[in-house]
């Protein structure tokens, strides 16, 4: 992947992290695996994936493990591998969709990293999802209705993230370059304080 000129934005965001990663969350489909590696990008550091990450220590795919060992252990592996990586920052960490429901999780996270939900709504998350199988959760007779529940319950979750950004069907350069606004503003407001 080509390196982008980083913006000034960009530069000045680097050193307001002081090592600390940029944890993206949100629901399936949102784009935190695609946008974070575009925003890793931008702001010249590493980008990691918790669910790619859980993949390598397992040596299976998420599908593979749900069915094998369920949910729960799934959940369990999930939350040690990102209290692990929370502290390897300065990164861009894109998480899978349930991990911010946890509280220790979120604790972790809400001291080690800066949070950012991607929000989106039903319909640009219905059409993502199409595009890519190996999501356990919508292995269902009407994944439309599990997500419309799934939204119920961990918007006001997400929404403790210390930043929101809205995603809908721009290009992911947008969405990327919105993220690195959002934490400039973020951190500068902070260093005030
Ligand atoms: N603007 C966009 N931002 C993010 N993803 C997009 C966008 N447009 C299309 N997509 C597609 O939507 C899907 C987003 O999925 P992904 O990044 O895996 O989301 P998540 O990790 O949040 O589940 C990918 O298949 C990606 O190619
Ligand atoms: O929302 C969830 O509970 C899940 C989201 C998935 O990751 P993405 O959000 O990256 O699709 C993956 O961790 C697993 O299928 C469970
Ligand atoms: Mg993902």
């Amino acid at each position: 992947m080509s390196r982008q000129q980083p913006t000034d934005a960009a530069t000045a965001v680097l050193p307001l992290l002081e090592n600390r990663s940029v944890t993206l969350i949100g629901l399936m489909g949102a784009g935190k695996t695609t946008v974070g590696r575009k925003l890793a990008n931008y702001l010249s550091v590493p980008f990691r994936d918790s669910d790619a990450e859980i993949e390598t220590v397992s040596r299976m795919s998420v599908p593979e493990l749900f069915e094998a060992y369920g949910e729960p252990e799934f959940r369990a592996l999930e939350a040690r591998v990102i209290a692990r990586l929370a502290a390897e920052g300065p990164q861009v960490l894109a998480t899978g969709g349930g991990a911010f429901m946890r509280e220790d999780t979120r604790a972790v996270l809400a001291e080690k990293t800066v949070t950012v939900w991607l929000k989106a709504d039903l319909e640009t998350l219905m059409e993502r999802v199409g595009k890519r199988p190996g999501r356990p959760l919508l292995q269902a007779p009407d994944p439309e209705a599990v997500m419309r529940n799934l939204m119920d319950v961990r918007y006001p979750v997400y929404a403790k993230a210390d930043i929101t950004v809205c995603t809908r069907n721009v290009k992911r350069e947008v969405i990327a370059a919105e993220i690195v606004e959002a934490l400039h503003h973020y951190l500068e407001k902070e260093v005030a304080r």
